[in-house]
């Protein structure tokens, strides 16, 4: 009998070689797990909720905006502090809450570019403490992005905080080739087109030199991925050329009709279907999805303030009568409920274009 996602590692976030085991396994089986922002709790839930009922693994992960916004946006953030503060404490909360929804959750940050290099330290450190104490990380993998720097820097300052982390048995996403449009404080959206498409040999070049530390690591090769969504047209995705980075890596290592790369594919809102299943096939384990998550929040949300206006403009007095009290229609747990509802039906839509749907 085959064994499902949900039986070969244990519900709750998970670390180390079990996020490998993860990984391997929806290589092998031609499937990928979503990764979704978080900026709070109710959207937390929501992506727990999404992926209990499609009996499946999920990620979560905080840019460095995000985990800003879940410490608080009136904390100061000029040395990071907030961002790192809300990471933590995005951590802490997921941990908590992950294994009563009975799936594995990945715990992830996102983009990290060279300036922001404080709040990764300031992650890092919060996880050799947790470390310390616990004997795993607080979190199950972060990500450095110095695409922006030569290949010869983005790789060698990978090198040396993927020693760090590998003490701790981490995983690390490395970006080499840019996503285009907007992340973290860092305005892409006037690159060269060039650069949005990651060649072969610099694959491997990152490849070699961290395959040197560890395993655990995975790359995010630009294939014309862009953040954000535009009118059709305007991107221009190239899945395809993953397949020759797999094949190019594979002759070098020997291991020729193998996929040595665990890929990922960033910018996933805006895509279409055949896109991402083309990206799949070829190795691709992680897709992040942001905007579409944003704007299926709002659409609940929207949608319950346009129905229930006359409901919400006083206190008390609805078209019901001009006594009636409007509690029961202004206490967010009902209004921000119904942007959880239909964020739930996002995430679960990206979990079935990725194949990520009964994984037990
Ligand atoms: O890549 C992303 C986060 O790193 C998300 O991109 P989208 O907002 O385009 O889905
Ligand atoms: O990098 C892309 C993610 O969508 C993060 O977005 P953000 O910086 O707006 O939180
Ligand atoms: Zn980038
Ligand atoms: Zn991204």
């Amino acid at each position: 009998m085959s064994k499902g996602a949900l039986s070969i590692v244990p519900a709750g976030v998970i670390t180390g070689d079990d996020v490998r085991k993860l990984f391997e396994y929806a290589k092998e089986n031609k499937f990928a797990i979503p990764a979704i922002n978080v900026t709070s709790s109710s959207v937390v839930n929501s992506c727990l909720e999404a992926a209990r009922d499609i009996n499946s693994p999920i990620i979560l992960q905080v840019s460095q905006g995000g985990a800003a916004f879940f410490a608080g946006k009136g904390l100061a953030n000029g040395k990071q502090e907030a961002s790192i503060a809300g990471a933590v404490a995005a951590g802490h909360f997921i941990r908590s809450v992950a294994k009563s929804y009975g799936i594995p959750v990945v715990l992830h940050s996102d983009h990290c570019a060279k300036k922001l290099l404080p709040w990764f330290d300031g992650m890092l450190e919060a996880d050799e403490a947790y470390f310390k104490e616990h004997g795993e990380p607080l979190f199950s993998s972060h990500m450095l992005d110095l695409s922006e720097e030569s290949k010869e820097d983005n790789i060698k300052e990978c090198e040396h905080y993927f020693a760090r982390m590998a003490k701790m048995n981490q995983w690390l996403e490395m970006e080499i080739g840019i996503t285009g449009g907007e992340e973290d404080g860092v305005d892409n959206t006037g690159v060269d087109n060039n650069s949005l498409y990651t060649q072969p040999e610099d694959i491997w070049d990152v490849y070699s030199a961290l395959s040197k530390i560890s395993p655990n690591f995975s790359i995010a090769a630009g294939f014309g991925n862009v953040h954000g969504v535009y009118k059709p047209g305007n991107v221009r995705l190239r899945p395809e050329l993953l397949g020759k980075h797999q094949e190019y890596t594979a002759k070098q290592i020997s291991k020729d009709g193998s996929k040595p790369l665990f890929l990922v594919f960033h910018g996933g809102s805006g895509s279409t279907k055949e896109e991402i299943a083309t990206a799949v096939t070829n190795g691709v384990v992680k897709m992040n999805v942001d905007t579409d998550t944003q704007w299926a929040y709002l659409t609940g949300v929207r949608d319950f303030v346009l129905n229930k206006k006359d409901y919400i403009m006083s206190q008390v007095g609805n078209p019901e009568g001009a006594d009636k009290p409007n509690k029961k229609y202004y206490d967010p747990r009902v209004w921000v409920r119904e942007g959880e509802k239909t964020l739930v039906e996002r995430v679960k839509e990206a979990c079935r274009d990725l194949g990520n749907d009964n994984r037990n």
